[in-house]
């Protein structure tokens, strides 16, 4: 994590924010389009939907978040959202094959 720069103004913490969430967007994309690559190597529904990778992923986060005093509930929360938005995509992928 970048230090944390104590901001003069209120303008100057919004233009912190504004910056990291183009972070994270782009950063949501790329994962996106990784998560897109995965259906072509899966054999069964089952497989992509992947629940013990799913909860291998979350552990991950969880511990992630602990190390950088980040919320592990709002974390783990947000990565739901993301894999299971990100899984209905690769499942239309996969019987489209
Ligand atoms: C990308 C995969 O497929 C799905 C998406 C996952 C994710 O977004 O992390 C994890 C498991 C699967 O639900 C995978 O199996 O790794």
């Amino acid at each position: 994590m970048e230090p944390i720069h104590a901001c003069e103004s209120l303008d100057e913490v919004r233009a912190n924010i504004d910056r990291i969430d183009a972070q994270l967007v782009d950063l949501i994309a790329e994962r996106g389009a990784y998560v897109t690559q995965a259906a072509q190597f899966k054999k069964s529904a089952d497989g992509v939907k992947a629940p013990a990778r799913v909860n291998a992923v979350i552990a991950k986060v969880r511990g992630l978040a602990e190390t950088s005093h980040a919320d592990p509930d709002l974390v783990e929360a947000v990565w739901r959202t993301m894999i299971e938005h990100f899984t209905k995509a690769e499942m239309k992928d996969f019987k489209r094959r």
